[in-house]
């Protein structure tokens, strides 16, 4: 289990303040819910937790580890940003099948009950190529989820999936929250979030607001 811990995070783009002095706190087995407008930097503060956007200035401990100094990346971290990249000609089961693989430590077994924990059926035959938006979004998902990682991150998760889909992945993370990880997820549907989070962060301009 992960706590994660941001102090004066700052980032900026050619000139642009894309994240203005950012501090909290998160600690495993909570769902930790980022709100606001296009262009706030939800998914740029996910990026940054992710390893995968160097700061400008601030730090970010997982743990007593500092991101960028003592380590590159979260040791056990799941993430679905934007569009992942899977490979057209390989089934949903073969493209995470391979990802586990370099990861490490998460077996085929794994692999097939994160599938199945979306609601996608992991002897599916079709090829990633034919997947419809939702059914992608959830491939996504399975590969955040998979050997149940201590930080899942997730960026508007739900955007694409019907009501059923989305009632079904509600209750996948809420478990995962109940077994100790760290949730973080971006979404616009106010209501979504307020009944999904433990605690919701408002952004504007690049800060936390509320
Ligand atoms: N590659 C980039 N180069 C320069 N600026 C960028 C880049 N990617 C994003 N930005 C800027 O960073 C800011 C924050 O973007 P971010 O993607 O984090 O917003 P967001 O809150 O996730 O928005 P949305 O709700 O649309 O997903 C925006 O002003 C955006 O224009």
């Amino acid at each position: 289990m992960s706590e994660i811990r941001i102090e004066n995070l700052n980032k900026k783009i050619k000139g642009s303040v894309i994240l203005n002095d950012i501090s909290l706190t998160m600690t495993p087995g909570r769902i930790y819910g980022l709100r606001g407008k296009n262009g706030c930097g939800k998914t740029m503060l996910m990026r940054a937790i992710c390893g995968l956007l160097i700061p400008d200035g601030g730090h970010i401990y997982i743990d007593d580890e500092e991101l960028h100094r003592d380590i590159k990346f979260p040791r056990s971290i799941g993430a679905l940003i934007e569009n992942p990249s899977f490979l057209p000609q390989y089934t949903g089961f073969r493209n995470l099948r391979l990802l586990a693989k370099l990861m490490g430590g998460i077996s085929d077994d794994d692999v097939r009950y994160a599938i199945e924990r979306t609601g996608l059926d992991p002897d599916d035959k079709r090829v990633y190529r034919k997947y419809s938006l939702g059914m992608k979004q959830k491939l996504g998902i399975a590969n955040a989820i998979m050997g149940e990682p201590d930080v899942i991150v997730l960026d508007e998760p739900i955007n694409a999936l019907d009501e059923e889909s989305v009632d079904n992945i509600k209750k996948e993370l809420l478990k995962l929250r109940d077994g100790g990880s760290l949730i973080i997820t971006a979404c616009h549907d106010r209501e979504e979030l307020e009944y999904l989070c433990d605690e919701i962060y408002e952004m504007k301009d690049g800060r936390i607001v509320q």
